[in-house]
C-alpha cells in the first residue's frame, strides 16, 4: 500500500484482499465494530468466542506504534452479537496517511459491520467536565480537515459512498439515545457534547485551548474524526463515546502539566465500566436495529 499525500492510497481491490483474507480465517460475520481509543483495549474482553488477529498479521493492515494501543483485531459474540474490536487504532501523528487510519472501517463495512462504536481518550475543554468524565459524542470538528488533511480527499469510489456525503447527522441519534439509556440504567452519569480532533502529537497550549472552548468544543483528543467519517460516507451507523482523561488548561496559573502516562492511568481506572456500557449498549443496539 503506497502512501500519496492526503489522498487515498488504496484501491477497492486492496480493501477486498484484506476482507477476503479475514473471512478466509474467520466464521465470525460481524455486525458491529468497537474501534477501542488509548488504553481501552479492556473493552474486547467481554466477547466470548474470540478469535484474534495481529494487525502485522493482516495484509496491508496498519501496525500500533503507540502505548495503550495493543494492535490486534479480535472477532467475537456479545449477547448473540457478532462483534469486531479494534483493539488500538491508527493516527495522523504516527505518520500514517488517512486513508491508512481509516482503512479498517471499510474492511468492516466489507464484512457485513453496520454500526461503529468508536472510544477515545480526550482532554476536558468544556469548563464544567471532570476527570473520569464520559461524554457521548453529538458531533464533531475535524480541524485537520479544514486545513485539508481529509480522509475522502482524492478520487472518490461511488462503491463505498458519494463524493459529498452529509455529515450533519454524522453521530446515529438512535444509538445515542440508546446510549443515554443504557448509562442511566447503569447508574452512570454521562456528557453529551462536540469532540474535536486536532492533529497531535503535542497536546494544547493554553491558547489554542482557549480558541476550542470560543468554538464551542467540550472535548479535546487526537483521533476518531478520520474513521467516523468514512464510516458515516459508507453509510454505517455510528456512535462516539470520548472518555475525559484530563482537563485541559485554560488558564497560565494551572501547575499540572499533562501527559500520556496520565492518559493511560485515567483509562485503566474507567474501563471496567466503559466495558460495561459497551457491551450492555452492543446487546440493545441490535435489538434496536431489528425493530427498525
Ligand atoms: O487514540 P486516542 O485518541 O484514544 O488517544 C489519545 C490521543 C493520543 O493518541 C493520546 C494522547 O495521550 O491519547
Ligand atoms: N489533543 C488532546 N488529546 C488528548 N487525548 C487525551 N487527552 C488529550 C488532550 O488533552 N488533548
Amino acid at each position: 500500500m503506497l502512501s500519496k499525500g492526503s489522498s487515498c492510497c488504496c484501491s477497492f481491490d486492496d480493501y477486498k484482499l484484506t476482507t477476503e483474507w479475514l473471512q478466509n480465517q474467520t466464521r465470525h460475520q460481524p455486525k458491529v465494530a468497537v474501534i477501542c481509543g488509548s488504553g481501552l483495549g479492556l473493552l474486547a474482553e467481554a466477547a466470548t468466542d474470540k478469535q484474534t488477529f495481529r494487525y502485522q498479521d493482516i495484509p496491508n493492515f496498519p501496525v500500533s506504534t503507540v502505548p495503550g494501543h495493543e494492535g490486534c483485531l479480535v472477532f467475537g459474540t456479545i449477547e448473540e452479537t457478532p462483534c469486531v474490536f479494534m483493539k488500538g487504532h491508527f493516527h495522523l501523528y504516527e505518520g500514517y496517511s488517512l486513508c491508512q487510519v481509516t482503512f479498517p472501517v471499510r474492511i468492516f463495512k466489507l464484512l457485513g459491520v453496520d454500526s461503529v462504536l468508536v472510544t477515545n481518550a480526550s482532554g476536558g475543554i468544556c469548563p464544567d467536565f471532570k476527570v473520569g468524565d464520559i461524554m457521548v459524542i453529538r458531533d464533531h470538528i475535524n480541524l485537520p480537515g479544514f486545513a485539508g488533511q481529509h480522509p475522502l480527499c482524492g478520487p472518490n469510489d461511488e462503491r463505498f459512498g458519494t463524493r459529498f456525503p452529509c455529515m450533519s447527522d454524522a453521530y446515529s441519534k438512535e444509538l445515542r439515545t440508546l446510549a443515554l439509556d443504557v448509562a442511566s440504567d447503569l447508574g452512570c452519569s454521562v456528557r453529551t457534547g462536540v469532540y474535536c480532533m486536532v492533529s497531535g502529537p503535542n497536546f494544547e497550549t493554553i491558547a489554542e485551548a482557549r480558541m476550542l472552548l470560543t468554538l464551542g468544543c467540550d472535548c479535546v483528543g487526537m483521533s476518531m474524526v478520520p474513521e467516523v467519517t468514512v464510516a458515516k460516507h459508507c453509510g454505517l451507523r455510528v456512535l462516539g463515546l470520548t472518555l475525559v482523561t484530563n482537563k485541559v488548561s485554560l488558564d497560565y496559573s494551572r501547575e499540572e502539566k499533562v501527559n500520556h502516562d496520565e492518559v493511560l492511568e485515567i483509562c485503566k481506572m474507567r474501563a471496567e465500566l466503559l466495558q460495561k456500557l459497551v457491551s450492555t449498549l452492543i446487546g440493545r443496539c441490535q435489538q434496536n436495529i431489528n425493530t427498525h
